[in-house]
């Protein structure tokens, strides 16, 4: 049996008064690339950010490899990835010190990390210009070092929040091709994203989130056969489960008077 390597059980987050994430329970397995979709505002950075560690929850638990992300903060940290959607770098490092700077926060042997270091910056085309200051770096160029720091310490779960934003269709491919590699080796993958082309062709298994509430999840072909009437697309069956449509006919009749 494949294990469990995110689990959430209960999750909730408060803002103040105002509930945004209502009692998540959630299982990805090794092996298992799992799209974690909905609307703006619906939770999904919330939800990521309490699994990482980065938000305490209000209420309920969230594990990494088994491990409490709050009492066994280390040993989760230790085993996961994360890659925000708006990655901080430190800007006077080369793109090769602050992979070399990572991958020794991660304790990652020397020896090992200049022949990872290499290896990345090779496969992201980023070795023609890894000495120079990240400063100068296009936004794109940015995610690539931000992705390739994200995997350096070969970690067992990573989680993505819209990490093809800002990458060229060559780029989104590569980390398409990376995450499946991954998945092949038994990381759990757990990527947000509001293109649903990407969770349509590459998530075993998605989950859509609408007020801090899961509505559905499943394969996207289970959720078709579930909540469409044959031939819809993922994109169809999202927007008729969060409302969109709504939004769709509302344009057309602004259109029409
Ligand atoms: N620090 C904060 N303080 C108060 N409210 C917050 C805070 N961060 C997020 N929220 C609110 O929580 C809700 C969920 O936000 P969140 O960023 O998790 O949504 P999301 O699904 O990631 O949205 P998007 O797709 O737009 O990125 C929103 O209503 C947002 O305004």
């Amino acid at each position: 049996m494949e294990r469990v390597l995110i689990k959430t059980t209960q999750l909730k987050k408060w803002y103040g008064s105002i509930p945004v994430v209502k009692g998540l329970n959630l299982e990805v397995k090794s092996g298992e690339i799992f799209g974690f979709l909905g609307p703006n505002g619906a939770g999904k950075t919330t939800t990521i950010k309490m699994l990482t560690g980065l938000l305490e929850p209000s209420e309920g638990e969230a594990f990494i490899c088994g491990y409490d992300i709050r009492k066994q903060s280390m040993q989760a940290k230790s085993l996961m990835a994360y890659v925000p959607d708006q990655p901080k770098l430190y800007s006077k490092l080369s793109a090769r010190e602050f992979l070399h700077l990572i991958s020794s926060l991660y304790r990652v042997p020397k020896d090992i990390t200049k022949e990872r270091t290499e290896q990345l910056l090779d496969m992201f085309g980023l070795k023609d210009r890894a000495d120079e200051l990240l400063e100068g770096y296009s936004h794109g160029m940015r995610q690539k070092v931000v992705l390739a720091s994200a995997i350096i310490h070969q970690p067992r779960v990573i989680l993505l929040d819209e990490p093809t934003v800002g990458l060229d269709p060559a780029s989104a491919r590569l980390l398409k091709d990376i995450l499946q590699n991954m998945a092949q080796q038994g990381v759990a993958v757990f990527i947000s994203t509001h293109i649903l082309e990407i969770a349509e062709r590459m998530c075993h298994r998605v989950a859509i989130l609408k007020d801090g509430l899961l509505i559905a999840q499943g394969s996207p072909k289970e959720l078709r056969q579930k909540v469409g009437h044959g031939g819809e697309s993922l994109e169809d069956i999202f927007l008729e489960l969060t409302g969109g449509h709504e939004n769709v006919e509302l344009i057309k009749s602004l259109e029409e008077g």
